[in-house]
């Protein structure tokens, strides 16, 4: 039996009070065994968190981590335009290895910014699996169907694919993959398809994650053939039927968010991709007021354009501000309980929180920095102060992940020399 102490600390507890302890956790059973007293427990081996604060780790709740490779390709622009002009015809060139290089890309930029659990939308989702078995993270894949453009056996392919790969990987990499079944979006696959395969994923029990109400331009047309809002429609066809949450859920009405609450769908808000594609302001505070859970996610890099759920917590907080006109919307404690225990209710892990029994997923932030003094309040500086690059260690499934800032489960500079490699031949292709 093999132990791990995390020793000399500050640790966030649930209830977002903050104490000296000491973690222990088990690298057999990968929870956490004990919270108690400095100097009172024992451990096979030890990450010194003097001069830190022991914080669950972050769960990102929406990414396309293989999108590091288009990081910063395409700016500066709306979304339909961005996805047509840019990122759907260099993404059409991407081959499986450009796709594992650019998710080891991700994954290691995670792990360095205290990240230990993410959902993804994806192609090539093998890849994404093996690259997530090796960073040791806890993740959701699922491969992304999309209709529009397409023939009727193309279409179908499509959502089957998304079926069967929900079906092969759930349980991998040790029970830390589990799986989602994934319509890109209501506009992107056709309702046809939809009736005919949503049910066909509440038979598997498999969990729904999909894009809706990200602009207006999406919502617009959802209005105009089925005089319904987006949302209601979404209800009709059996999609919030099941375990489901949305990405975005940015243009929301009154009667949907009651839906979304109704229902139990939960939302994954993405506060960066949001500002950069000018999307809008979700009303993240009247979506947590009527009891929908919100966690935060990146989106992917490409229009973020980083992997920092720090950088992350502090948009939702500013922007979940401005969008309900009042300073005090979407505080310091609700964006770090949204980017910890939110996103792990959404993904379906036992995790988010620094608790005996809880997944021994967690990170350690370095204090002791000018831009962290003083330490009037620590939850304040993780929602407001903190950065990625803060982070010490990062612990999953009791295994270290990064050790002293520095990674232990890939080669880092391999990672970064592979992916830029597999980025500049993937944009030449593509130019071609
Ligand atoms: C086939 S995987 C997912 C698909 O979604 C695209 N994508 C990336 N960001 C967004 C977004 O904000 N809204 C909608 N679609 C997005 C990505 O490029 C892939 O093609
Ligand atoms: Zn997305």
């Amino acid at each position: 039996m093999s132990e791990l102490l995390v020793t000399g600390g500050q640790v966030l507890r649930p209830d977002l009070t903050v104490e000296r302890a000491d973690v222990l956790v088990s690298q057999d059973s990968g929870d956490i065994v004990a919270v108690d007293e400095p100097g009172t427990l024992d451990g096979d081996d030890e990450l010194d968190a003097s001069d830190g604060l022991v914080i669950p780790g972050l769960v990102n709740a929406h990414t396309h981590v293989a999108m590091t490779l288009l990081r910063g390709l395409a700016d500066d622009k709306p979304l339909d335009a961005w996805l047509q002009e840019d990122v759907w015809p260099v993404e059409a060139e991407l081959t499986a290895e450009d796709i594992r290089a650019g998710a080891e890309l991700g994954l290691v930029e995670m792990i360095r910014s205290g990240t230990t659990a993410l959902s993804d939308m994806y192609f090539e989702v093998e890849e994404i699996a093996d690259a997530v078995d090796q960073a040791g993270m806890r993740a959701v894949l699922g491969f992304t169907a999309v209709t529009v453009g397409k023939d009727d056996e193309a279409a179908r392919s499509d959502l089957q694919e998304s079926l069967d790969v929900a079906r092969k990987l759930d349980g991998a990499a040790d029970g830390r993959i589990r799986t989602t079944f994934q319509p890109h979006s209501l506009t992107t696959v056709g309702e046809e398809y939809l009736r005919e395969y949503v049910p066909k994923a509440l038979d598997d029990d498999r969990s729904i994650h999909l894009h809706a109400n990200e602009t207006r331009d999406e919502v617009t047309p959802i209005v105009d053939e089925h005089k319904q809002r987006p949302l209601a429609y979404a209800d009709d066809i059996g999609l919030l039927d099941g375990d489901t949450y949305v990405a975005h859920g940015v243009h929301v009405d009154d009667s949907e968010i009651d839906l979304l609450a109704e229902t139990g769908t939960g939302v994954a808000h993405c506060p960066a991709s949001n500002m950069k594609l000018a999307s809008g302001m979700a009303p993240v505070q009247d979506l947590l007021d009527a009891g929908v859970t919100v966690g935060i996610g990146t989106d992917g890099a490409a229009s973020n354009n980083d992997l920092d759920m720090f950088d992350e917590m502090r948009d939702a907080a500013m922007i979940g501000k401005l969008a309900a006109d009042d300073a005090s919307a979407v505080d310091a404690g609700t964006v770090v309980e949204m980017a910890t225990e939110n996103g792990a209710a959404l993904l379906g892990f036992d995790s988010g929180r620094i608790e005996v029994g809880a997944n021994a997923d967690l990170a350690v932030i370095d204090l002791d920095a000018p831009h962290l003094t003083p330490a009037h309040d620590l939850v304040s500086h993780l929602a407001y102060a903190v950065h990625g690059s803060d982070v010490r260690h990062t612990v999953c499934d009791g295994e270290v992940l990064m050790r002293d800032r520095t990674v232990e489960v890939f080669d880092e500079q391999a990672v970064r020399e592979r992916a830029s490699d597999h980025a500049s031949a993937l944009v030449e292709r593509a130019g071609d």
